[in-house]
């Protein structure tokens, strides 16, 4: 492993608060509205009321606004679109802006469809405090979002002394990705330069200049824009249900009431990746998996939520900062 990633330590104090943040949702419930696609809502809210706090779903611009004044952090999700999302979602976000108030970002299938992109490159005006997506996803929204994402990968550095094929490689533009749907066709660590771009984007417009990206795959990759923590674990069974990544999103959402953005993508991260584990021991395919999927959120340990295995590093060390954007 590069020497510049490091385990985090038991007694680190990102740890306390992933912890304090997983206890806090339990002791007080908060809520945390969404506007989602209509394929998974229900798994959404069913994740949010097992982490332990409340949903409530709706599409409507004066539903969602009026629901703000009561919702600490709200979900936006653009897996499934009607005609009047794009309007709605405008009238929305601009809200969120004006009111700072938080809300997560699942940009479900970036780069397919013209409204999709379209919809998607208005939150550039309006931007999210959290994005939490596929690999396939971050790239495509840095690249709607027009984000400089340098080229280095960590791969490529730590080839630093080696000139073969791979750095000539390097050299050339990177070729756009299209997902497959809303599945990954990248893998997460070659989104990593995109998530940190988008991340340092987010954090410039950010209240309190806090926002963060969490990539989800089968490492999950999140970062503040000066950190890179990597999230292992977790349980493949995950990618046989429908929704796994809307309801991490919406669980983020859940967090993000409580804490601040890094700390509730990192608990949302951990959380999934300790109850998805618990699931597959006591399930025999998707349907009990699910089940067992949430009932595992609820009865998880937030210790063991905190002490999950984590590693992390410095994002200014591969990618620095080449101008000010704070
Ligand atoms: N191969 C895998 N092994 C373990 N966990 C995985 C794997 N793939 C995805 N996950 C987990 O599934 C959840 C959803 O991630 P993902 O499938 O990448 O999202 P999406 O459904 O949006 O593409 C995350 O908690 C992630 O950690
Ligand atoms: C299948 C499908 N089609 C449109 S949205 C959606 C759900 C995507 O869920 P996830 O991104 O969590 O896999
Ligand atoms: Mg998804």
């Amino acid at each position: 492993m590069d020497e510049r990633i490091h385990t985090v330590p038991d007694d680190a104090r990102i740890r306390q608060r992933v912890m304090n943040a997983v206890s806090t949702v339990r002791e007080s419930t908060p809520l945390a509205q969404s506007f989602t696609n209509f394929v998974t809502i229900n798994l959404v809210a069913n994740a949010q009321l097992a982490a332990g706090g409340t949903a409530a779903m709706s599409y409507l611009p004066d539903d969602i606004i009026d629901t703000a004044q009561v919702a600490r952090a709200s979900y936006i999700n653009v897996g499934t679109l009607l005609p009047f999302y794009a309007d709605a979602l405008d009238q929305i976000t601009a809200y969120f802006h004006t009111a700072s108030h938080p809300w997560v970002l699942d940009p479900v299938a970036a780069g397919i469809g013209s409204t999709r992109t379209r919809i998607l490159s208005s939150f550039r005006e309006n931007p999210p405090t959290v994005v939490r997506a596929n690999a396939s996803e971050v790239i495509a929204l840095a690249s709607i979002w027009g984000l400089d994402v340098p080229s280095t990968t960590p791969a490529a550095d730590d080839a630093s002394t080696d000139d073969s094929e791979a750095d000539t490689a390097d050299d050339a533009p990177a070729a756009p990705t299209k997902p497959a749907g809303v599945e990954a066709v990248d893998d997460v660590d070659s989104s990593q330069a995109a998530a940190i771009a988008i991340a340092r984007f987010l954090r410039a417009t950010a209240p309190n200049h806090r926002a963060a990206v969490a990539v989800s795959g089968p490492v999950d990759l999140i970062t503040d824009g000066d950190q890179v923590f990597r999230l292992f674990g977790g349980d493949a069974m995950m990618t046989k249900i429908t929704g796994a990544g809307c309801a991490l999103g919406g669980v983020t959402a859940t967090y993000l009431a409580v804490c601040d953005p890094l700390v509730a993508a990192l608990s949302a991260g951990l959380l999934f990746n300790r109850a998805s584990e618990a699931a597959a021991t006591s399930s025999s395919g998707p349907g009990s998996f699910q089940t067992a999927f949430l009932d595992a959120l609820w009865n998880a340990d937030a210790r063991d939520v905190a002490m999950g295995n984590m590693t992390a590093a410095s994002a200014q060390q591969t990618h620095p900062v080449v101008e000010t954007v704070l």
